[in-house]
């Protein structure tokens, strides 16, 4: 039996581009983390050593920096548009291109209650994600988040589940639910403005992570989703990923204290991983 080339993409992974406009003596920053991957007819280079249907890792990560400068960052989104549909013209013997943007948000440092023109502190939540896969045919755009770390102090229970010989699990009817959240969600039209739409669907998880009484973080993950398709008639699917960041409460008995929900140990491993991708039903 014969042994083939199988699937491969190549390109350049964690390009740190960091675009400023200042144009006037109010400056913005956009920071990016950005990858880059080709697939296609690449086998000669694998098989032969021959390089010449290859665009350089080199220059795709150029090609990053020369498209902040020259396409500009309105939104990750945006920027990732333009850089794939670039690399897919350069690269002829490319039949995909994969952009993905991780960007790192900054605010104006307050000063006497107003922004500064061009001093900003990093904004410590979630990393915001952008990824554009591009074909010659068609293209796709997914928007999301990792890391957005949310705790809710009540609202939350944990009961009614199976038990079975090994399970030492005590039912909970208030407990503290906790997660560091990653999604992403599928675009079925572009948006008039991208940075609008990120904030519209990141308020509405938060808003449905507080206000939403959870019987498991996987309703929690279900009634988010729904919450943003419902609102959203452009998106086409979410996705989420939530660690389950389990707050135990310390028995404080033996130092003749109750504890009635008021100290908590937060474990670190292991935890529960809860996923799930809320979709529309196939016409
Ligand atoms: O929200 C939860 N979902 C589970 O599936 C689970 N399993 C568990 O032990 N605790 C929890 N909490």
């Amino acid at each position: 039996m014969g042994i083939v080339l199988g699937a491969n993409q190549y390109g350049k992974a964690e390009t740190r581009v960091v675009r400023i406009v200042r144009d006037t003596p109010r400056h913005t920053i956009r920071d990016l983390n950005v990858s880059t991957a080709l697939r296609g007819d690449f086998a000669a280079a694998h098989v032969d050593g021959d390089q010449a249907a290859v665009l350089p890792t080199d220059t795709q990560k150029n090609t990053a920096f020369a498209y902040a400068k020259r396409h500009g960052v309105s939104s990750p989104e945006d920027y990732a548009l333009a850089l794939s549909e670039r690399l897919l013209e350069a690269a002829p013997a490319a039949t995909g291109a994969r952009v993905a943007v991780d960007e790192y948000a900054w605010e104006r440092i307050q000063v006497d209650g107003t922004g500064h023109d061009h001093a900003f502190v990093r904004r410590g939540q979630e990393v915001r994600t952008a990824t554009v896969g591009r074909t010659r045919e068609a293209v796709a755009v997914e928007s999301g988040f990792r890391d957005l770390v949310v705790l809710k102090s009540t609202g939350s229970e944990f009961k009614g589940f199976l038990r079975d010989e090994y399970t030492t699990l005590a039912e909970a009817d208030d407990r503290i639910l906790a997660t560091s959240l990653d999604a992403t969600w599928r675009h079925r039209a572009d948006p008039e403005d991208w940075d609008a739409s990120y904030a519209a669907v990141r308020a509405l998880v938060m808003a449905t992570f507080a206000t939403t009484y959870s019987r498991a973080l996987q309703e929690t993950l279900y009634a988010m989703g729904r919450a943003v398709l419902e609102a959203h008639d452009d998106l086409a699917e979410i996705s989420f990923s939530a660690p389950n960041k389990h707050h135990f409460l310390v028995d404080l008995a033996p130092f003749g204290l109750d504890n009635p929900g008021e100290v908590f140990v937060a474990a670190d491993r292991p935890y529960g991983l809860i996923e799930a991708t809320v979709t529309r039903e196939e016409p």
